[in-house]
């Protein structure tokens, strides 16, 4: 049996659900005799962003590229925009767009007449609803090259590249577009203006996103849902906050009163805060109430899935973090 075989195998039955752009059941992966992928569910609604971390050799390009149809898995249901990737054909890949690492191949073009070039490609695609191709002003301006239109692509620094990836990557304006590590090389300005880009996208095209990224500070901004693969699975899910209040459900408060410092765990911050404020009053000193964050729910339930050990492991070593900034 072939890997699309298999798919159809346990294809879902009932009536797809129209708003689901991304739909994948028990994704399975293995490379000769090593399993990478383990049963991956994932699901992206339309104009949903999602952001897909993991540590280093934990499955996200595999993934990725088999949401792409670059690459076959070897079990599983996968449904992109509806469309089983394995036999996406080019009206289907028109509706895609894919901003991969830096844009290396045609550094003669200027980058002008490469955007123009690479749009005809989705004139055809063009409907009632959705534009195609991006009129290249605009796209220049929208992703702040247009100082740049006539310079060759060879001669863009690191971080312009970056921005021509992008530009590369939505010229089609893709219903569903996929990100991998959008922002290296980025100074903290051309971070700022991406993610005010990622913003537009969803809000007025109502794009799908779909984000890798080792860079939590940005999962945290741009996000709707973070999905954490690791020993090839999701092994959690949710919002920044969700994700955060399931390794500790307590705030921590701390303060220094009359020189002494003082740290209490409470799961109601604000009552605590009040009765502390009301018995000392002004005696109450550098006070600051902290929640887990992101990258500490990241790193506990990364070192859970690897060394196996779930029974409070997380909350321990939140606690531990603490303890060790104290
Ligand atoms: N073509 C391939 N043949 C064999 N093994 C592969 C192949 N591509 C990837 N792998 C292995 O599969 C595992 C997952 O790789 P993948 O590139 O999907 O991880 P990743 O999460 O994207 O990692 P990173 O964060 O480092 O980019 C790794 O152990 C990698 O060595």
């Amino acid at each position: 049996m072939t890997a699309t075989d298999s798919l159809d195998a346990v294809a879902p039955t009932g009536p797809p659900d129209e708003g689901l752009v991304l739909d994948v059941r028990d994704l399975r992966m293995r490379y000769g005799s090593t399993d990478v992928l383990h049963g991956v569910d994932l699901t992206a609604r339309r104009g949903e962003v999602v952001a897909l971390l993991g540590p280093n050799g934990a499955g996200k390009t595999t993934t990725i590229e088999i949401l792409e149809g670059f690459r076959l898995p070897s079990a599983g249901t996968v449904r992109v925009l509806g469309v089983d990737p394995a036999r996406g054909d080019e009206r289907w890949r028109a509706r895609l767009g894919v901003v991969l690492q830096s844009w290396r191949d045609h550094g003669k073009w200027r980058v002008g007449e490469l955007l123009a070039h690479l749009g005809d490609f989705y004139a055809p695609y063009a409907t009632d609803r959705v534009r195609r191709p991006w009129p290249v002003d605009d796209l220049l301006a929208t992703v702040g090259l247009t100082a740049h239109a006539g310079t060759r692509v060879a001669r863009l620094s690191g971080g312009q590249r970056r921005r021509l990836d992008v530009a590369v990557g939505i010229v089609g304006r893709p219903e569903l577009l996929f990100l991998d590590e959008p922002t290296v090389g980025f100074d903290p300005a051309a971070r700022r203006e991406f993610h005010e880009l990622v913003h537009r996208l969803t809000d007025t095209d109502a794009t799908t996103i779909v984000l890798t990224t080792h860079d939590l500070a940005e999962a945290e901004k741009l996000a709707d849902r973070i999905l954490i693969l690791a020993g090839g699975r999701i092994v959690a899910e949710g919002s920044p906050d969700q994700l955060a209040r399931r390794v500790a459900s307590d705030a921590e408060v701390r303060w220094t009163r009359d020189g002494e410092r003082y740290v209490h765990a409470t799961a109601d911050a604000t009552g605590f805060l009040r009765d502390l404020l009301r018995e000392h009053g002004d005696r109450v000193r550098e006070l600051e109430v902290r929640r887990a964050s992101l990258e500490d729910a990241y790193l506990a339930l990364v070192h859970e899935e690897e060394t196996g050990i779930r029974t409070g492991r997380a909350e321990r070593v939140w606690q531990q973090q603490e303890e060790a900034t104290r």
